[in-house]
């Protein structure tokens, strides 16, 4: 089970503060500003039009925001918003009886729309272009398709692979876009506002010193946030000032870039064993014990946003950033000591 702390997966136990932390309209939605900026004009215009919103892709790795902003987009547009995942959508008459139970101009959010059904997927395409369903009646020679008209609605498909959606589905999305990790600033910013709506007093660069070690991920920044504020009540009088939570993040072994254990066992491995790379997905997985899907969607972008990773046609490599951060000499490079000796 993937229990990290700084898992961007969901957990049981963000889900309760999850639903209080979440923003409701656009103008609490933090950063993200271009996606924001497009939704908004978009949004303005199906609502002049009175027509349902085109269909939306949102995709990036996880935590980012997606379930949230497919909320926003439904309460902007005043509709109510089904939920829903690809592989929970087994058989096409699942689909078809979610399909005819939106109201007008509803979205109904696909999560982790890249694991749709084949035959789940081909009921989606008529639905989505034309808002109509086309029924199979019977069997064998006398079977005979019938075309059942759907209200106009919105489809929001999340996904942490785009590259897997087949183009079929992809061509039928109006609206793409991509979510992107989020800076220190903006993270900051969403760990004082969650600070604020959970009742815990912060004071000074804690914010910060969460924020920065958060993996440009808000789902973590809550989580760490929470951590933290344990330690304040436990440990403290219950203020979250900047020195108790640099403790706390240390006690939490999460390091100032967001790293943790199994991060730095990873990158150690690559290094002493591989020589840094290149080295392939799988090895590595075998290597540390995780998934290869886990390290690959979850894990490896953080490290190659911040320039640790790099992937290269023939496996992944450690760059010299993450030597100088994990204190190793970096090869091929001469040390400040020899340096100095000529
Ligand atoms: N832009 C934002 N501003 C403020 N808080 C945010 C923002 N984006 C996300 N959050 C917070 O992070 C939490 C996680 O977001 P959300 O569940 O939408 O992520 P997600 O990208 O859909 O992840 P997944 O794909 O794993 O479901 C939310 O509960 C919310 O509190």
């Amino acid at each position: 089970m993937d229990d990290r702390i700084i898992s961007a997966n969901l957990m049981m136990e963000d889900q309760a503060v999850e639903l209080s932390l979440r923003p409701r309209y656009l103008a609490e939605y933090i950063g993200q500003s271009q996606v924001k900026e497009n939704l908004k004009v978009y949004i303005e215009a199906a609502k002049m039009r009175k027509e349902a919103l085109d269909h939306v892709l949102l995709y990036g790795p996880p935590g980012l925001g997606k379930t949230t902003l497919s909320n926003i987009i439904a309460n902007e547009l005043g509709v109510n918003m089904r939920t829903t995942s690809g592989p929970a959508i087994e058989r096409p008459g699942d689909l078809a009886a979610l399909l005819t139970n939106l109201q007008e101009g509803d979205v109904l959010f696909i999560d982790e729309i890249h694991r749709l059904h084949r035959t789940v997927e081909e009921v989606l395409y008529p639905a989505m272009e034309d808002f109509a369903l086309d029924i199979m009646i019977g069997k064998g020679p006398s079977a005979r398709s019938v075309r059942l008209d759907l209200p106009p609605f919105t489809l929001v498909g999340a996904t942490t692979r785009a590259g897997l959606l087949s183009s079929p589905l992809r061509d039928r999305f109006g609206v793409v876009s991509r979510l992107e990790f989020y800076t220190v600033d903006e993270l900051a910013f969403i760990v004082s506002r969650a600070a604020d709506i959970l009742g815990v007093e912060m004071i000074g660069e804690a914010s910060r010193e969460i924020a920065m070690r958060s993996r440009g991920t808000p789902r973590i920044a809550n989580r760490l946030l929470k951590r933290v504020r344990d330690f304040a009540q436990v440990r403290g009088d219950g203020m979250i000032t900047y020195e108790l939570a640099k403790h706390a993040l240390e006690l939490i072994a999460v390091d100032p870039m967001g790293l943790d254990q199994i991060d730095h066992k990873m990158l150690r491995t690559m290094i002493t064993n591989f020589r840094g790379g290149p080295v392939g997905l799988d090895t590595i997985a075998a290597t540390i014990g995780e998934e290869s899907q886990t390290i690959e969607d979850v894990y490896e972008p953080y490290l190659m946003q911040i320039g640790f990773l790099q992937r290269t046609p023939r496996g992944r490599m450690v760059t010299p950033l993450a030597y100088k951060h994990l204190g190793l000499p970096v090869p091929g490079e001469k040390n400040e000591d020899e340096q100095t000796l000529f």
